[in-house]
């Protein structure tokens, strides 16, 4: 069973190839604000995408979602499939059908993802009945069901509220309750419980957290709090000025990092908590360049106390060396401490 399990966790659901995020700065200059980044998300998998605010994690679920701004920013990669199909050359109808049902995402602020003047009822009926072909009465009953999945309590009469009456806690279960709406495989959730406090954000982890069990569906998790990656991830990427500095297991990444960077956001975690602190790392000085004055080699360069004058030639690439846990992108990783 065990093994069966490991097997479905390492098919790719998701599986991204270069994939550049380009902003249109004026009508000659564009900035890499996403530089060729690769990852999968496994079936099954929460794979956590974690880093300093502006290192690129909301534009990398946006581009793969198609929800960035196309006037003003360009999408490259050589590939983005998700389960089995290739995205990137999709026109923007057909991604829209993907979208919501194949892939759903849930935002930082529900308010801003649901609408004011309609009822709870009325928003996931229509959600439900965009995605599957359902009578209104089986569309209200299905809504109820994902208002119990979502562990609202008296669904039933919930149903009849409107948002903004509701509290962030039970907004955000509303908004997962919507992404669910399309039985998706895929839940993009970007810093989904940022807004909330503490006490309620573990309460949406733990929902979450349960929900990719008994659903069995793949998650690509976006936020700066170690701690919530610690509590829902599988593996994580961290990510540094558009780029994937170090990914692997989050144990061995947590544990054992290799890269000066992913050191430091630990090391910056205050009070044995393992939140970045309003996004700011404490204990590294300097901050993160922004994407059209990135140096010419390491973007962590600047800021690193193990850099030499090899680091400014180019960035080194992610690899991953004999007998390391992690892959990693760094020309003087740290090394691994022997057990
Ligand atoms: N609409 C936009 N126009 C111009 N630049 C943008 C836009 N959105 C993002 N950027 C820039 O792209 C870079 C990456 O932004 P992104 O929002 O993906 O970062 P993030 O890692 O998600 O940060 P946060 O944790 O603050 O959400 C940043 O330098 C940001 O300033």
């Amino acid at each position: 069973m065990k093994a069966m399990q490991e097997q479905e966790q390492g098919a790719a659901l998701l599986d991204v190839r270069k994939l550049s995020v380009l902003i249109k700065q004026s009508s000659r200059q564009k900035v890499r604000a996403v530089d060729a980044v690769s990852f999968s998300v496994g079936v099954g998998e929460t794979l956590a995408l974690v880093g300093e605010s502006g290192a690129g994690k909301s534009l990398t679920a946006m581009a793969i979602m198609r929800l960035h701004k196309a006037q003003s920013m360009g999408v490259e990669a050589d590939s983005i499939r998700l389960d089995g199909q290739e995205l990137s050359t999709l026109s923007d109808r057909e991604i829209r059908k993907i979208r919501g049902s194949t892939m759903a995402m849930i935002f930082q602020d529900p308010l801003s993802s649901l609408n004011p003047v309609l009822t709870v009822e009325r928003q996931l009926v229509e959600a439900i009945r965009l995605h599957n072909d359902m009578s209104a009465a089986a569309a209200r009953q299905r809504a109820l069901e994902l208002l119990d999945m979502v562990r609202i309590p008296a669904a039933k009469s919930r149903l009849g509220e409107y948002s903004h009456r509701l509290s962030g806690g039970m907004r955000q279960r509303v908004m997962i309750a919507m992404a669910l709406a399309g039985n998706p495989k895929l839940i993009l959730a970007d810093e989904p419980t940022t807004a909330l406090d503490v006490t309620i954000s573990a309460q949406i982890l733990d929902l979450l957290r349960e929900l990719q069990t008994e659903l069995g569906v793949g998650m690509l998790f976006i936020t700066h709090d170690l701690h919530a990656v610690r509590s829902i991830a599988h593996r994580v990427a961290v990510m540094y000025s558009g780029r994937i500095v170090e990914t692997g297991n989050v144990e061995d990444v947590f544990s054992r990092p290799h890269h000066p960077y992913t050191e430091g956001l630990l090391a910056a975690r205050p009070h044995g908590s393992f939140s970045l602190d309003g996004h700011k790392l404490r204990e590294i000085p300097g901050t993160v360049p922004s994407p059209a004055d990135r140096p010419a080699g390491c973007a962590f360069g600047p800021r690193c106390n193990r850099s030499q004058p090899d680091c400014e030639s180019q960035p080194p690439s992610l690899r991953n060396e004999t007998g390391a846990r992690t892959s990693f992108a760094c020309y003087h990783p740290l090394k691994e401490v022997p057990a």
